[in-house]
C-alpha cells in the first residue's frame, strides 16, 4: 500500500484562500491532516518546506461530475480512474465524484460494487460516487436506502434525456424525489426533454442530416430550459432539494434563478466547457473536429453564453463547477459516422477545469479568489456534506492543498495534457492560473511540472446524508407544506 500520508510539510509564505476569507499564513501538514495555520510557523521534525511566497494556498479542487472508465454505447470512456485522477491532480483537483450508471438490469447495489471494484485499485486522489437511477421499479426505493445507509452515497441522478435508454418519466421521477427527500439524499438531474429530442432526431435523420450539426439541432436550447423548469416544479412539489447538473444554456440558468427566487432549493452546476466555449464547432467542416465537441446538452450556439454563465456564478445564481469529463478517442467518435445519434457524448475538462474557471472568472475580473474557491471546491464539499474535512484550509481538514500561481499562464493542448483522450476542446487556449504544487492528503502528487501520483493511493470518501447546505430547511418546510384536512361539523 503506498505511503498514506507522507512526510510532514511546512507550506511557507503563502496567502491562504478559503471561500470566506483570505489571509497570509503558513500551513503545517502532518499525517495527511492540516495541523497548524498561522504566521511564522516552524517546521515539525523531518518536515519538508514548500515555498509559497507570493502564491495562493487553496483547498484542492473537487470535481462533482465525472464519468471515468464509463461503459456506454458498447465502448468505455478513455480516461480511467488512474489516468483521470492523475490528470486531475496535475490540474489542481484533489477529489472527484464519479457517477455509477447501472446497466438497467442490475440493482443499484450491484452497480455500486462494480464501480468500487474499478476505482479503488486505481484512484490517485480521494473520490466518491453519485448513483444514477436508470430504472424505477418496486425495488428501487429499497436499493436507494441501502446505498445511503450502508454505502456512503448521498445523491442520486435522474436522466430526463436518453429516451429508450436511461430516461426516467415524470411520474417515476416525482416518486424518486420523494424517496430522496425521505433519505436526505440530493436529487441530481440531467435536464433535457428526452421525448422531443428523440422526435427531432428522427426528423433530422430523415432529412439526411447525419453529422454532428444534427446533434445540436435535435436539442434546441429551450428543451434544456423546459426540462429544467419541469424538474424544478416536480422537486418543489415533492419538497425535495434539487441539483441540476451541467447547466449549459441561458434559458436553463435563468429558470433555476427564477425558481431560487421563488424559494425552491435548487443548486446549479456548470462545466468548464460551458464556461469557456460555445457550440460553433459542431458546424465545423471537419467531421471529426465537430464530433469531438458532441456533449449533452450541446454547448450553446450563443457566443455570449459562457460569459453569461460566469456572471451567474458571480452573483450566486449558480453554485459549483464540474467537468462532466466523459472522454472518447477520435476513433471511438467514429461509431457515430453517418448517424449523429450514435456519436458518443462527452468532452474533457477534469484536468483543465481549475485553470479555465480562474481564467474566465478571476482573471476576467468577475470573481474574487474566494468565490473561485467556493465554486471549485467548497460548495461541493458543503453540498456533498464533507465540509470542512474537504474544501477548506483549516486545522483538522484533510491536507488536500494546491499552491496556486494566479499570474502564471499555460497553453492548453492535447499534446501536453495528462489525460488519456487524444483531443482537448480547450486546444490552444492560454489561461491564467496554474497549480504549482498539488498535495493530496498530505502527499505531494504534482510539483514543478512533475506528476508523482500513486495509483491506488486515493480513498473512497463516504458521503453522509442530510447535508445542512441542502437539507437545512427541509424538515420545517415539510411541516409548513404538510397537506391539511378540514374537519367539518357535517363530516
Ligand atoms: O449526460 C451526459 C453524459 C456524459 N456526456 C455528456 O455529454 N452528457
Ligand atoms: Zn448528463
Ligand atoms: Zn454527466
Amino acid at each position: 500500500m503506498p505511503e498514506s500520508s507522507g512526510v510532514p510539510l511546512l507550506i511557507k509564505g503563502g496567502r491562504v484562500v478559503n471561500d470566506d476569507c483570505m489571509f497570509d499564513a503558513d500551513v503545517v501538514v502532518e499525517n495527511g491532516i492540516i495541523t497548524h495555520v498561522g504566521k511564522d510557523l516552524s517546521a515539525p521534525a523531518g518536515a519538508r518546506t514548500i515555498d509559497a511566497t507570493g502564491k495562493l494556498v487553496i483547498p484542492g479542487g473537487i470535481d462533482p461530475h465525472t464519468h471515468l472508465q464509463l461503459p456506454v454505447m458498447g465502448t468505455v470512456t478513455v480516461d480511467d480512474f488512474y489516468i483521470g485522477t492523475k490528470a486531475a491532480l496535475s490540474g489542481g483537483t484533489t477529489m472527484v465524484i464519479d457517477f455509477i450508471v447501472p446497466d438497467g438490469k442490475e440493482s443499484l447495489v450491484t452497480a455500486y460494487d462494480r464501480w468500487r471494484g474499478w476505482a479503488d485499485p486505481k484512484v490517485c486522489c480521494d473520490y466518491s460516487l453519485s448513483c444514477a437511477v436508470t430504472k424505477w421499479d418496486d425495488n428501487t426505493a429499497k436499493e436507494m436506502a441501502t446505498l445511503t445507509h450502508d454505502k456512503g452515497v448521498n445523491s442520486f441522478k435522474f436522466y430526463m434525456a436518453y429516451k429508450n435508454m436511461i430516461m426516467i418519466r415524470d411520474d417515476d421521477m416525482y416518486q424518486a424525489f420523494i424517496e430522496c427527500r425521505k433519505l436526505g439524499a440530493t436529487a441530481r438531474v440531467h435536464a433535457e426533454n428526452g421525448d422531443v429530442i428523440w422526435e427531432k432526431q428522427q426528423e433530422l435523420l430523415k432529412l439526411g442530416i447525419t453529422g454532428p450539426e444534427g446533434h445540436t439541432q435535435s436539442r434546441p436550447e429551450e428543451l434544456e430550459a423546459e426540462a429544467t423548469n419541469r424538474a424544478c416544479v416536480l422537486a418543489g412539489q415533492a419538497n425535495c432539494p434539487l441539483y441540476v447538473v451541467h447547466v449549459t444554456t441561458k434559458g436553463a440558468a435563468e429558470t433555476i434563478a427564477l425558481h431560487r427566487l421563488k424559494g425552491t432549493i435548487v443548486i446549479g452546476e456548470a462545466t468548464a466547457a460551458a464556461l469557456s466555449i460555445d457550440g460553433h464547432n459542431l458546424y465545423h467542416s471537419c467531421w471529426l473536429h465537430a464530433a469531438s465537441h458532441v456533449s449533452s446538452p450541446p454547448l450553446s450556439q450563443d457566443p455570449t453564453t459562457p460569459a453569461y454563465l460566469m456572471d451567474l456564478f458571480a452573483c450566486g445564481q449558480l453554485q459549483l463547477t464540474g467537468s462532466d469529463n466523459c472522454t472518447y478517442s477520435t476513433e471511438q467518435r467514429k461509431i457515430g459516422k453517418g448517424d449523429f445519434t450514435k456519436i458518443p457524448n462527452g468532452v474533457n475538462g477534469l484536468e483543465d477545469r481549475m485553470s479555465i474557471v480562474w481564467e474566465k472568472g478571476v482573471h476576467s475580473g468577475k470573481l474574487d479568489p474566494m468565490r473561485f474557491v467556493a465554486i471549485t471546491s467548497t460548495a461541493a464539499a458543503k453540498i456533498f456534506n464533507i465540509y470542512p474535512k474537504k474544501g477548506r484550509i483549516a486545522v483538522g481538514s484533510d491536507a488536500d492543498i494546491v499552491v496556486w500561481d494566479p499570474s502564471a499562464t499555460r497553453t492548453i493542448s492535447a499534446k501536453t495534457h495528462h489525460q488519456a483522450v487524444d483531443f482537448n476542446i480547450f486546444e490552444g487556449m492560454e489561461v491564467h492560473g496554474v497549480p504549482l504544487c498539488t498535495i493530496t492528503r498530505g502527499v505531494v502528487a504534482w510539483e514543478n511540472g512533475e506528476l508523482k501520483a500513486v495509483k491506488g493511493s486515493g480513498r473512497f470518501v463516504p458521503l453522509p446524508t442530510h447535508s445542512p447546505a441542502v437539507f437545512g430547511s427541509n424538515e420545517q418546510r415539510s411541516i409548513m407544506l404538510a397537506p391539511r384536512k378540514v374537519k367539518r361539523d357535517d363530516d
